[in-house]
């Protein structure tokens, strides 16, 4: 349980910032939504906020789509004989989903491989991907038990960071998005980054 809950959500929150500091405008909008619920009274933000963060939620789930840290999921058996999409599998076959590339199947998604939170907001015009195919927790009786768990603690660490801490890249050069190798996906080079507290926590 710890294991499964570690690496995942420590892993996540890297590619989510990678992907801010390498997209300042997202980072500015999800500053301004949570100053705008929580106002500028040096109140951190609480769990209770989250819900009213519908930004920060996508960000979330934007980065999940495109960097999912068990990208194959876990392997499981097939308990009886089957057809999928016209593949004979027998009983006892260990199956893989690619949940990486049904992630980024432009067939399912527009812009698969742009990072775009507002396609997770409610009322944005999206394809069928958004509701079927997003499955970076699986699918299922098997699926992972700590989704909520993880998505409010992913929600409430990267809006506490963004909140209190100014963050920049090292240079003008783009943060390297590059995947490195393992059964949970690591990004290739780990972040480095440079973070200044902010006003509200001095
Ligand atoms: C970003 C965060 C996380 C992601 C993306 C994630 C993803 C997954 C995936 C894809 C599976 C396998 C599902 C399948 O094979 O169909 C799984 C299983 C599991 N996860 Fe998570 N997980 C995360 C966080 C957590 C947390 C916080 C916990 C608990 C504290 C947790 C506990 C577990 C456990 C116990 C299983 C095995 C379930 C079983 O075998 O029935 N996970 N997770």
């Amino acid at each position: 349980m710890i294991a499964a809950g570690t690496d995942t959500t420590a892993e996540t929150l890297e590619w989510a910032m990678s992907l801010l500091l390498n997209h300042p405008q997202s980072l500015q909008k999800v500053r301004s939504e949570i100053e705008l619920l929580v106002g500028h009274d040096r109140r951190l933000i609480q769990f209770s906020d989250l819900c009213n963060l519908p930004y920060l939620h996508s960000i979330l789930k934007e980065t999940l789509r495109l960097y999912p840290v068990a990208p194959m999921l876990l392997p499981h058996e097939s308990s009886q004989d089957c057809t999928i999409a016209g593949f004979h599998v027998p009983r006892g076959t260990i199956l893989f989903v690619n949940v990486y590339h049904i992630h980024r199947d432009p067939n399912m998604w527009e812009e698969p491989k742009s990072f775009k939170p507002e396609r997770f907001m409610e009322g944005a015009t999206t394809s069928l991907g958004y509701k079927i195919m997003m499955m970076p927790f699986g699918m299922g009786r098997r699926s992972c038990p700590g989704e909520g768990l993880a998505m409010r603690l992913m929600g409430f660490a990267l809006g506490a960071m963004i909140q209190c801490l100014e963050w920049r890249r090292l240079g003008e050069e783009e943060v390297d998005m590059e995947e490195g190798a393992g059964m949970t996906m690591p990004k290739a080079k780990p972040l480095e980054a440079l973070c200044m507290p902010r006003g509200i926590i001095i």
